[in-house]
């Protein structure tokens, strides 16, 4: 699914407005796209206190009160009593409600928490183009005390659709944000996606010759996209059919990093799979994944890479950083071109020494943000860290993940893919040997390098929501989500 910026949407809005619709129409579809959401999900709940503002975010306001009033709800609606100046729809709706006698309509001064009403925010969307005034601020600040369910319109006021806010910003703070289209770019951001609460999309059948022909470096990994990606096993194959993964990693005590990532190159599919580890790791490795093959190298940590012919490399989970684990990695990327995936302590050697040069083009590097900054420096937010890591991309060509909350996948053509799937269960030692696993055995399935990045995050982290849904958060394992990758691939088949 494409971001656009607000100027996109703004554009997307009008060209949908110059097809046929009018803009009070396409304000009505955008409010019954919401208050049919809201019936389902908050059906036990009676009352609603609609706070609106004087745009269009506020116009959808006053529909979505005149249309959940009319489904049977007690509906109040605040409004700013010291500005009478509405946008043109918004007036229409406002004018509409003020027929009904059953809809309070009151200044936000007149606001008083008596009641458990749900608090719907639809003081700005889009159109917010500044920092919010100082009463402003003081009303979200009284909202966002009070212990209710809360729900934004488009976009929790106080944030911008596709820029950082200053830290001391206030923010109204929704448990649910019903968007119309699109994911915004702040949605997917730690400093300002924490705001948004659950996103919920809603189609409101905006222009797609549009939104088609309009150029974003900026993408959600959805369904859609992974549907179109992934290929599933034919008939007539054979181990060839499906690559050679080697899983190069683990050293005295990190062993299971590298048994990790093996197994998950074997549950994502790898025809064949190799480990190349220290010998203290051989009697684990074969007795846990008899599947796959063993070459020792070294006693307690890796002294020597070999490079095999056809093979697609996963190197880092559990490497350790000894002197002869630093020169086995630069020898093997001085005399090796393939593309392959760098994780973990691979980076953090490459970092150290600064050889980023030898990274082969088409890689992978899969960074936490700890290792993001070691590799590149500092930058003052996560937007900054997205367009230093879209210049590096560009830079080395080759492919950086980014792992956060909504981990991106960086391109060299300067593209961006947030993912969505994931949650905070997934955030252990361990999910990250798990992702290297999953990535190497795509590649070496030969999904195009773009392509298994995307579906290779896209698939951790599902793999992690099925996990999370069987264990809990807090104590699902790595070792659980693995379990679940044969989950996925029966969802997606
Ligand atoms: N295609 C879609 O997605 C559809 C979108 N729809 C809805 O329209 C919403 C966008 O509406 P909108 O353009 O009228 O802007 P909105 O956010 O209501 O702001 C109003 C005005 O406030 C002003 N302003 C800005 N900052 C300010 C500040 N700090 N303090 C005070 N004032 C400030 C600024 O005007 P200015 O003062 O700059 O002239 C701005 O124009 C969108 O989010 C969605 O809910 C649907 O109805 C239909 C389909
Ligand atoms: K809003």
């Amino acid at each position: 699914m494409k971001i656009l910026s607000s100027s996109q949407i703004k554009q997307c809005d009008s060209v949908t407005i110059g097809k046929g619709i009018s803009s009070i129409d396409l304000m009505e579809r955008a409010a019954k796209a919401c208050s049919d959401w809201i019936e389902i999900n908050f059906k036990i709940n009676k009352g609603f206190s609609i706070f609106c503002g004087n745009g269009n975010n506020g116009g959808d306001g006053f529909a979505i009160a005149r249309m959940l009033y009319e489904k049977g709800f007690d509906i109040d609606v605040f409004i700013d009593e010291n500005n009478f100046k509405f946008s043109d729809d918004s007036k229409i709706n406002l004018d509409r409600i003020k027929k009904i006698s059953g809809i309070g309509i009151k200044g936000f001064s007149e606001f008083e928490n008596n009641r458990e009403s749900v608090i719907i925010d639809a003081l700005f969307g889009y159109g917010l183009n500044r920092e919010l005034s100082d009463d402003f601020n003081d009303l979200i600040e009284k909202l966002n005390e009070i212990h209710t369910s809360k729900i934004s319109i488009d976009i929790p006021t106080g944030l911008f659709a596709d820029r950082i806010i200053d830290e001391h910003s206030t923010v109204f703070k929704a448990d649910f944000t019903l968007t119309f289209q699109f994911y915004k770019r702040s949605f997917l951001h730690p400093e300002t996606g924490r705001f948004c609460g659950k996103i919920i999309v809603l189609n409101i059948d905006l222009d797609e010759d549009f939104i088609n022909g309009t150029k974003t470096d900026y993408f959600v990994i959805d369904e859609t996209l992974i549907k179109n990606i992934y290929k599933p096993r034919k008939e007539f194959s054979h181990k060839g059919t499906y690559g050679k993964s080697i899983l190069v990693g683990g050293s005295y005590g990190k062993i299971g990093a590298v048994l990790m990532s093996t197994l998950s190159a074997l549950r994502t599919g790898s025809g064949l799979t190799f480990t190349i580890a220290p010998k203290c790791g051989n009697t684990v490795l074969q007795s846990q994944i008899p599947e796959a093959m063993f070459i020792d190298s070294g006693e307690n940590h890796i002294n020597k890479i070999e490079i095999q012919e056809k093979a697609v490399y996963g190197i880092g989970p559990g490497l350790g950083k000894e002197k002869e684990t630093r020169k086995a990695l630069l020898e093997f990327l001085e005399n090796y071109t393939g593309p392959i995936v760098l994780d973990a302590d691979a980076i953090n050697i490459l970092a150290e020494t600064q050889r980023l040069n030898l990274i082969p083009e088409n890689s992978v590097i899969t960074p936490h943000p700890l290792e993001f900054e070691r590799l590149f420096g500092k930058t003052e937010n996560s937007f900054e860290k997205i367009e230093l890591a879209k210049q590096k991309a560009e830079e080395l060509q080759i492919f950086i993940i980014l792992k956060d909350h909504h981990t991106a996948v960086v391109t060299p053509g300067k593209k961006v893919f947030y993912n969505i799937t994931g949650n905070s269960g997934m955030a252990k030692g361990g999910s990250g040997d798990v992702l290297t696993g999953i990535l190497t055995s795509l590649i070496s399935q030969r999904y195009e390098i773009e392509e298994a990045c995307i579906f290779g995050v896209w698939l951790h982290g599902k793999a992690g929501d099925l996990a999370a849904e069987e264990f809990s958060k807090e104590a699902m394992l790595p070792t659980d989500l693995i379990n679940k990758i044969g989950d996925v691939f029966k969802y997606l088949s």
